[in-house]
């Protein structure tokens, strides 16, 4: 099984460090979600990692060995990085066998990844006339061209229709069910949550986090409940004896912090409180994402009072 390994990888360019002494492995047989604000070095380590840019120091490696090392590299690893790598005045067929060829893969791999990736219909188009989603699911088909252990795809769901969206998540939970080693770069924490098992968070080319997606969540977000009552005054003195503290919502509701939706529910019946709804408020990704990297945004926008 082929791993990505990233250790002490440092990149600048000028007196900008874009990627910081940064070590992390990515395993096979698992979503990789790869966070972090704009600039945060993800995509720079990408590049290092397929050897399009040398590191200042440090190292990755695929499989214990550099990419630059692999012989017909597309065999090993499929990446996405740039929608437009493709000519545009080439058609998608002709850019996927010039693929094929260079890395002595049977033609027959083309007509497999254009139909998997739903662009047989336009193959004979040239790429200059493509949508943008059109565009991403031709690199798409060229990283998955050599059926490779390890697939890296920087923000492949950009420009992707709803039905494409899907379709993606799809595909990666069937390549990492198929053993494979995929990392996924994403601005889209719906998305991310959707697909990932694990998480690796940048902050300014350093490692925020690296750890399973659930356990990102739970460190970072309170479990909340959510419960509504026609008696507001028996659920606060219900809750205050169960040291609990709820705070009102204007449409009626209340929100219990640091809580459990079986320790609420119990509190409540107990003493009688009528209860309209009792739910547990979900923890989102998206909160624990905002919550760890709230101090390591380089380009936010002002904060205006209102
Ligand atoms: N070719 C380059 N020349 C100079 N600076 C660069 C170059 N490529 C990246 N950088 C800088 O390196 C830092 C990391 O950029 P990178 O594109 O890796 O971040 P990212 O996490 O992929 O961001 P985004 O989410 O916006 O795509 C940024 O400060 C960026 O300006």
């Amino acid at each position: 099984m082929t791993s990505i390994d990233v250790r002490n990888l440092t990149k600048e360019y000028g007196t900008r460090r874009a990627v910081d002494d940064l070590t992390f492995t990515v395993r096979p047989g698992r979503v990789t979600g790869f966070l972090g604000p704009n600039g945060a070095g993800k995509s720079t380590t990408m590049r290092l990692v397929l050897g399009l840019d040398r590191p200042a120091s440090g190292a990755a490696t695929v499989g214990g060995r550099p990419y630059t090392a692999l012989t017909e590299p597309l065999r090993h690893v499929g990446a996405l990085l740039d929608a437009d790598a493709a000519h545009g005045s080439r058609t998608a067929r002709d850019h996927l066998r010039v693929l094929a060829a260079s890395n002595r893969l049977p033609a027959s791999r083309v007509d497999e990844v254009l139909e998997e990736t739903g662009i047989a219909p336009v193959a004979r188009r040239r790429v200059r006339t493509y949508s943008l989603g059109m565009r991403q699911r031709l690199g798409i088909a060229a990283a998955l061209l050599g059926d490779p252990e390890v697939v890296m795809l920087d923000e492949p769901s950009n420009g992707l229709d709803p039905e494409g969206i899907i379709w993606i998540r799809g595909l990666l939970r069937r390549l990492a069910a198929e053993g494979r080693t995929v990392l996924v770069s994403s601005h889209l924490m719906n998305e991310t949550a959707s697909f990932a098992d694990h998480l690796v968070v940048l902050g300014r080319g350093r490692l925020l986090a690296d750890l399973p997606m659930r356990e990102f969540i739970d460190a970072r977000v309170q479990p909340r409940v959510r419960v509504r009552t026609s008696d507001a005054t028996g659920l606060k003195a219900a809750l205050a004896g169960h040291g609990h503290q709820a705070e009102q919502h204007e449409d009626g509701s209340w929100t219990v912090r640091h809580a459990r939706v079986e320790d609420i529910g119990r509190a409540l019946s107990g003493a009688g409180v009528p209860i309209l709804e009792l739910a547990a408020s979900e923890a989102t990704l998206e909160q624990a994402y905002l919550d760890l990297t709230a101090t390591e945004t380089e380009f936010a926008a002002p904060h205006r009072e209102v």
